[in-house]
């Protein structure tokens, strides 16, 4: 007799699949699509968290299998392995995944190969997880992080990103009122931070558009602009909208560019749960004409800032795009300033850890334009540590690991004379 497994389950291996053998990320993957609310949340989870605890899954299955398997037994395993390490009851997790190679030709005969490992696997339960070292990013990105920032911070990145992220909000009015209703710590920038928040719209404040979601270190670019009211601002690079919601609170009449419809459609979701108003614009932005009081550039990058909240991103590809993006940012900053009044200020961004896409862009722009200059930052807020040489910002995911960390970012403002 066969039982059907959980569709959680079942939804999660594929997506294993599809991210690890055709890398593409979990956030483009349809999966999900077919499944109940309740179900596509417990795939996503278990997809993420197996990913972000793959490393340690292969370690441990290498100790019980003389060679790898297919690829989809390999995730089939890799997934029982992170739910009875993580206390799934043996029965459920590994009779799901017996099921889960039976329900397909290329992976039936790999039954007993799965009862039998994933068995020895539950004998050695949670102990044996928690031996192993902090997941490990991959070469391709690990080599240029170490150049950049040392063996240490990149350990310490490490480990934040195996820990996972928090919950943060940034409020529409009063962060500290938000915080405690919500019962969250109010960050000293002014986010809000939740742990355990359970589901994001049954959150006091989400149906009336108190509050929006957004990491601690992307909020900070949008306040390097300053004092925004009544200027007209340019949000370049938009979707889905954070900080055009940000600038729009600020009492700024914001222009929102992006090059996808699909994405920008989110930005008009986000503006009407909130009552906030801007004005949505589809195009390129290399394209775009006119002239602002002040511009946000959070230009399209590695993402590589993001990784303990995207735990798929390094096992999704491999950095093979990272200088087409360079280009990219290069030739937006340009236009960007080209579209900026002279007396004007423009604050460029991206969730990159790799200084290619943040701070040698700067340098390189602050030679070519003798006009240009970087803007002295002196909000409190701001930690000596997070300075960089040219004047901007440095934000990385170790920076206030206590706390639960913060998102990688670059940003810094620039005042054309
Ligand atoms: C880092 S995301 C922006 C995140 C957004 N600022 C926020 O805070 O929610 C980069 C965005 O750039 C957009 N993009 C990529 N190439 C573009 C182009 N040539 N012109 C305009 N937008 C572009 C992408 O569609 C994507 O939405």
């Amino acid at each position: 007799m066969t039982n059907t497994p959980s569709p959680a389950r079942k939804a999660a291996v594929d997506m294993l699949d599809q991210v690890i053998e055709m890398g593409r990320p979990l956030s483009e993957s349809r999966v999900l699509e077919a499944l109940a609310p309740a179900d596509r949340a417990a795939a996503q989870r278990l997809a993420t968290e197996t990913l972000r605890g793959m490393e340690r899954a292969d370690r441990l299955l290498s100790k019980h299998m003389r060679k790898k398997a297919v690829p989809r037994v390999m995730n089939i395993l890799r997934l029982g392995t992170y739910e009875l390490c993580a206390g799934g009851a043996a029965h459920g997790v590994v009779s799901d995944c017996v099921e889960i190679a039976s329900a397909r030709k290329d992976t039936q005969s790999s039954k007993g190969l799965i009862n039998a490992v994933l068995r020895k696997i539950a004998d050695e339960g949670p102990e044996a997880w928690s031996k192993q070292r902090f997941p490990r990013l991959p070469r391709w990105l690990r080599d240029p992080l170490v150049e950049a920032w040392g063996p240490q911070a990149v350990a310490n990145m490490e480990r934040v990103h195996f820990e996972g992220a928090p919950l943060d909000l940034t409020p529409k009015g009063d962060g500290a009122v938000l915080a405690e209703r919500l019962g969250g710590e109010l960050l000293p920038t002014g986010s809000v931070r939740l742990r355990d928040a359970g589901q994001v719209s049954a959150l006091a404040g989400f149906d009336t558009g108190e509050w929006w979601v957004q990491d601690v270190a992307a909020a900070l670019p949008a306040k390097l602009l300053g004092d925004v009211k009544g200027l007209n601002v340019l949000d370049m690079c938009a979707a889905p909208g954070g900080k055009t919601l940000q600038l729009a609170a600020a009492g700024a009449n914001v222009t929102a560019l992006d090059l996808s419809g699909a994405r920008l459609a989110r930005v008009q979701e986000n503006l009407d749960r909130t009552g906030l108003k801007a004005t949505l614009v589809e195009g390129d932005a290399l394209e775009h004409q006119g002239e602002y009081d002040a511009i946000l550039l959070d230009a399209p990058c590695s993402a590589t800032g993001t990784i303990r909240r995207h735990p798929d991103l390094p096992h999704a590809h491999e950095g093979e795009k990272i200088s087409e993006l360079i280009g990219l940012q290069e030739a937006m900053l340009e236009h960007a300033l080209h579209l900026l009044r002279p007396g004007g200020r423009l604050v460029f961004a991206t969730c990159s850890l790799i200084p290619d896409e943040g701070e040698c862009h700067i340098d390189e722009i602050l030679a070519r334009h003798p006009g240009i200059e970087t803007v002295p930052l002196s909000f409190d807020w701001i930690e000596e540590n997070w300075r960089s040489e040219e004047g901007g910002l440095r934000l990385r995911p170790d920076y206030w690991a206590a706390r639960g960390g913060m998102d990688g970012f670059y940003m810094a403002a620039l005042h054309k004379l």
